[in-house]
């Protein structure tokens, strides 16, 4: 089996859009997750929702100033290294930068680390639905952030009538065509979005979950924000056909995952697949003995599920032949010290 590299999710927004918030959302809402946190200032983090899980030795501050400013890429991948060793059992690692932090940079150092333990795990801006129009009048830079985000949280809906609200949706997805776009209050964002829930036999004892289950509130319960589409072939898929999918994704996909057939003779063939937003990322093991086949989980908001599973069929392989010049095109995205049998 390939290694399993860690999601890194960065979190990212003006000051006061709601970051913090969408954190301790997910701290609080894990599903048996152990979440990393690097953060700025602990001060707002709900840091019990960590102690009670005995995850404490998870969480990096990086004491006052900027995260992109006060790290370089190697500080970075220090700060990533603690919280990645096995040691840890960490499944998610969430960055939240800080209201100045530019996402750019700290994209860039993120995609620059050499830390074989994790991987890109996408980068979500959290706006401020009542604040996006004056925001971007003082910082035009805002419309730049929304062209690098895997996705979207429109925060603060609570605070804008639906017309106005509908208004800044259009705006936020002229700037981001195709992202998805989630609209919560107070950073309710399901966390099977950015990770995926541990099996429930590996809780340990009584999780943080289980201790707060009574005093769970019900009626703010939201509707389910995240769609997941399941596609299973027993046919190899097309390389060419698969990495023009991939180049061109269906609207609302946030991330991608699973194995892939690309009709390779070689055992050592089967493909995991990793993608968040334009990124991919590819590894390789062996099959398993038995027949071959692609698995994958397509998660997003907004997606057309049908949409998305007629594409996928139509990047089915027309026969059995090796595409061997296909597969070199999508090998670009292996990365192979990630693979181990
Ligand atoms: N009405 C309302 N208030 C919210 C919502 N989300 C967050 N808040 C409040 O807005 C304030 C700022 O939220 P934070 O989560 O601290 O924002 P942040 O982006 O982490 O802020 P900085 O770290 O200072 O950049 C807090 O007082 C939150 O309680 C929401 O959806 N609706």
């Amino acid at each position: 089996m390939a290694r399993q590299r860690i999601p890194v999710v960065l979190v990212t927004g003006f000051l006061g859009a709601g970051k913090t918030t969408v954190l301790n959302h997910l701290l609080a809402n894990r599903k048996g997750a152990r979440v990393g946190v690097v953060v700025n200032d602990f001060g707002r983090v709900n840091v019990d929702a960590l102690a009670v899980a005995g995850q404490v030795d998870t969480m990096v501050s990086l004491g006052n100033g900027c995260l992109c400013c006060a790290v370089d890429a190697s500080g970075l991948d220090a700060m990533l290294g603690r919280l990645s060793r096995p040691e840890a059992g960490i499944d998610v690692i969430v960055v939240e930068a800080s209201g100045i932090a530019e996402p750019r940079d700290l994209l860039r150092l993120m995609i620059a680390s050499e830390n074989p333990d994790i991987r890109y795990g996408g980068l979500a801006e959290v706006l401020d639905a009542a604040e996006f129009e004056p925001t971007r009048a003082r910082h035009p830079e805002l419309t730049e952030h929304l062209r690098i985000a895997d996705l979207v949280i429109l925060n603060k809906a609570d605070r804008v009538d639906a017309g106005n609200l509908a208004k800044v949706r259009a705006t936020v997805e002229e700037f981001a065509p195709g992202v998805p776009l989630l609209v919560t209050d107070h950073g309710r964002v399901e966390p099977e979005l950015f990770f995926d829930p541990r099996p429930r036999e590996s809780y340990g004892q009584l999780s943080f979950d289980d201790l707060r289950a009574d005093e769970h509130d019900h009626s703010r319960h939201l509707h389910t924000q995240y769609e997941s589409v399941t596609f299973t072939a027993d046919r190899p898929l097309s390389p060419r056909r698969f990495l023009a999918f991939l180049e061109q994704r269906p609207p609302g996909l946030y991330r991608v995952k699973g194995q892939l057939d690309l009709g390779s003779a070689d055992t050592r063939s089967r493909f995991g697949l990793h993608t968040v937003g334009a990124f991919v990322q590819l590894d390789r093991s062996a099959w398993p003995p038995g027949p071959r086949r692609t698995e994958l989980v397509l998660i997003g908001a907004g997606i057309d599920a049908d949409a998305v599973t007629r594409r996928l069929e139509a990047c089915l392989a027309d026969d059995d032949t090796p595409d061997e010049r296909g597969l070199l095109r999508i090998l670009r995205y292996l990365d192979e010290p990630a693979a181990e049998d």
